[in-house]
């Protein structure tokens, strides 16, 4: 049943999640941004302007020769410059958020006055003013050990496989590093059964497309969330989805255009995680070998749009991106994408999974951590139990949700 869409989630009021990300986390995260590299006085000044300007000023837009001013001051554009942040959609501000932190780091080039573009200080153009945090989450020596549940799958079978990688790609959602600027992750292990768990429904749509082929799955879109330990699981369930089932004739990995949530994936980090896959020992080093020869041969590839750094949700997507899109089966990966999948709303939780994603017009699964307000697909009882026993459990990350439509 076709549902109205519910009014969508605001920075404000004052102590909501959305207020409290603007108000807790991004001091502390512009912070880590002065500490990790060494920026110059302009950068500086310009990064403690924006979150001042965020947490009670007005929204200032990018300059005109910003390079995605067109994109900012056409169809990304929905009526915010001038206004009060405080008043804002959080989706649509957070994510401005991040690209004028872009701005300030000069990452587009400029003096980091907001601009981003066009004046003669571009030695931080291109810089990745996440890449330290990122490095060090992939450098860590604890990483094999993580994974090495991995080689006791070899031999499993194949439902047993792809349900454990499945939880593996969601669990790795726990990681993001926006969520741990103020949080903390206590382990990747299962703390909860999920509240919703639909693997078995993705592996059956996956074999159901194989059609009368038999021969291989449908091409495979994942929408990719965070770089580093998330990143590694996906890898490994796109090995799987190209493995000797077939689930998939192609997978593509969507990623970032820039960098953008700390740790979202962009193609650059989708190298170093599958370099860093190949380095490690046994059944996940020949994983990743695996997947450097998929990648050779067109099988895995890494794919990129504007639109995955717009403000906007997937109702929005543009027709070139939608066209790209055709014929895939989507897998979601994350909260922000979760957000973005069936819109940053108001959404009571019991609304039909389904139902909020209709609008895509294609095979859609989301596989997530819960980190935000956003919740769909629950019974009443879930909702009426969480409420009563554990309130801030959509946001503490120790639920997840795999479901499919
Ligand atoms: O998309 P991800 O990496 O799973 O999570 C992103 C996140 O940590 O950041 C946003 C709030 O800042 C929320 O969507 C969520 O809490």
């Amino acid at each position: 049943m076709p549902h109205e869409l519910p009014p969508p989630i605001l920075i404000s009021p004052e102590g909501s999640f959305a207020w409290d990300v603007f108000h807790r986390r991004h001091p502390v995260l512009i912070e880590s941004l002065l500490a990790a590299l060494p920026y110059g006085p302009e950068q500086v000044r310009a990064l403690r302007a924006l979150l001042d300007e965020s947490l009670d000023g007005v929204i200032t837009p990018l300059a005109d020769d910003a390079p995605d001013a067109a994109q900012w001051h056409g169809p990304w554009d929905r009526g915010h410059y001038g206004k009060p942040w405080a008043d804002t959609p959080f989706l649509w501000a957070e994510s401005y958020f991040f690209r004028r932190i872009l701005a300030a780091t000069g990452y587009y080039g400029g003096s980091g006055s907001g601009s981003g573009w066009g004046s003669a200080e571009p030695a931080w153009a291109g810089v990745d003013p996440y890449q330290p945090m990122k490095d060090a989450e992939l450098a860590d020596p604890a990483l094999e050990a993580a994974f090495a549940w991995y080689g006791a799958l070899e031999g499993a079978e194949p439902e047993r496989r792809f349900a454990a990688l499945v939880e593996a790609a969601v669990l790795g959602n726990r990681a993001d590093l926006v969520f741990q600027v103020t949080e903390t992750v206590e382990g990747y292990a299962a703390v909860n059964p999920p509240l919703a768990d639909d693997t078995g429904g993705i592996r059956s749509r996956l074999l159901a497309a194989r059609g009368g082929t038999q021969v291989a799955g449908p091409r495979v879109a994942v929408i990719c969330d965070n770089s580093g330990r998330e990143l590694l699981a996906d890898l490994l369930l796109a090995d799987e989805l190209l493995g000797p089932a077939s689930l998939a004739a192609v997978v593509e990995l969507h990623v970032k255009p820039a960098p953008y949530y700390i740790s979202d994936a962009t193609a650059t980090d989708f190298g170093k995680a599958l370099r860093r896959l190949r380095g490690m020992p046994a059944a996940l080093g020949a994983a990743g070998q695996r997947l450097f020869a998929h990648a050779a041969a067109g099988r895995l590839r890494a794919q990129t749009h504007p639109f995955w750094c717009s403000p906007l949700s997937f109702h929005d997507l543009p027709a070139d991106l939608r066209a790209g899109l055709d014929g895939r089966f989507l897998l979601v990966k994350g909260d922000l994408n979760y957000r973005r999948l069936v819109g940053d709303r108001w959404w009571d939780p019991t609304t039909p999974f389904a139902d909020t994603v209709r609008h895509l017009g294609l095979p859609v699964a989301a596989l997530r951590a819960a980190k935000s307000d956003v919740v769909v697909g629950l019974s009443r009882g879930q909702v009426e139990r969480l409420d009563k026993t554990e309130p801030d459990w959509r946001l503490n990350g120790r639920h997840s949700l795999v479901q499919t439509a």
